[in-house]
């Protein structure tokens, strides 16, 4: 199935990938963002179908979609339920929006999020962030696998993220590119402060309590399109322009949550470490990634429960 039957087809979804007049007009630019009534619409419908509140929103990475199998009382939909959504095609995330209480707290957690490289613009791929937000999600919680670029870091090491390099951002490729939506923020959001530093200082406290400082790391992230891991060359420059982890999600959502005033915090798994070696045979793969996230997941599910318990809300 081609990215472009996915996108207009099957489950009734609107995001046309080229068309810039979408039906029930979707469209709004040439990536096909979705209109403020319309992410509402889609929040509503979301709200009319559980008797959940949620105020913190969690984005689970690859094969780290345990957390949301750990929320209490769900209410689950399946993507393909939910109008103007896109499916999940990657091995690892399930394809499910989970409602229910995590740490005492009303969530609602996407188990699986969507990927550039999937086909999908990014303005749909971050369609959820903004329909948590007009669902009341204040806060955005965010997860990742990544691969290792500090030398000092071990597959298994958790980092938590500090900043972001938007590398699809050097080459025009944002979320927020095409008509700006007033209702959800401004045309020029600034991006110095994407990653709440409360909230940062919060999760390295809980892990040293939870004795995980001796895997704990806090960092920059960087985002690459994907699918392709990264040759040798790009790992090293990575490293020159100042990334620890590198990957292929979390930063077109964070730029969204931020862009309507959501709180971000992100946090990355290292499910291998980059090959930076021309003598080195091994070779990065998603097996692998999800192998570490199974044999990681419940710690990083620890951390981040503790973190809810202590958000006020
Ligand atoms: O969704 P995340 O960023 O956790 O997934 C990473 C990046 C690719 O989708 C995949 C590569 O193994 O894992
Ligand atoms: N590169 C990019 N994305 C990733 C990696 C990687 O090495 N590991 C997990 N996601």
């Amino acid at each position: 199935m081609s990215a472009a039957t996915i996108i207009n087809g099957t489950n009734g979804t609107n995001g046309q990938v080229n068309g810039t007049n979408g039906k029930n007009g979707v469209s709004q630019s040439s990536q096909n963002m979705c209109s403020y009534e319309e992410c509402d619409k889609i929040a509503q419908h979301l709200l009319s179908k559980t008797r959940h509140r949620p105020k913190i929103g969690i984005i689970c990475g690859s094969g780290l979609g345990g957390l949301a199998e750990s929320v209490e009382n769900k209410e689950s939909f399946s993507y393909k339920e939910i109008p103007q959504f896109p499916v999940s095609t990657v091995p690892g995330h399930a394809g499910r929006l989970v409602f229910g209480k995590l740490g005492g707290k009303e969530v609602v957690a996407m188990q699986g999020r969507f990927h550039p490289y999937e086909g999908y613009p990014l303005s749909l791929c971050t369609l959820p962030v903004r329909v948590m937000k007009l669902m009341g999600v204040e806060t955005l919680i965010v997860t990742n696998a990544a691969g290792g670029l500090n030398e000092s870091y071990e597959v298994g090491d958790v980092m938590v993220i500090k900043d972001h390099i938007n590398m699809p951002g050097f080459s025009g490729n944002n979320p927020l590119i095409g008509e700006n939506e007033d209702k959800f923020g401004p045309r020029f959001p600034a991006m110095s402060s994407g990653y709440d530093r409360n909230l940062r200082k919060m999760a390295l406290e809980i892990g040293k309590e939870l004795k995980f400082d001796n895997f704990m790391h806090e960092g920059v992230y960087v985002m690459l399109g994907g699918p392709c891991f990264e040759t040798i060359a790009e790992c090293k420059l990575l490293r020159i322009c100042g990334a620890d982890v590198t990957g292929m999600s979390t930063v077109h959502e964070v730029i969204m949550a931020r862009h309507c005033g959501m709180r971000a915090f992100g946090m990355s798994l290292v499910t291998n470490k980059c090959v930076m070696d021309y003598d080195e045979d091994r070779k990065a793969n998603h097996e692998e990634v999800l192998e570490t996230s199974k044999r990681r997941g419940e710690d990083m599910q620890k951390l981040v429960t503790k973190m809810i318990e202590r958000i006020e809300v």
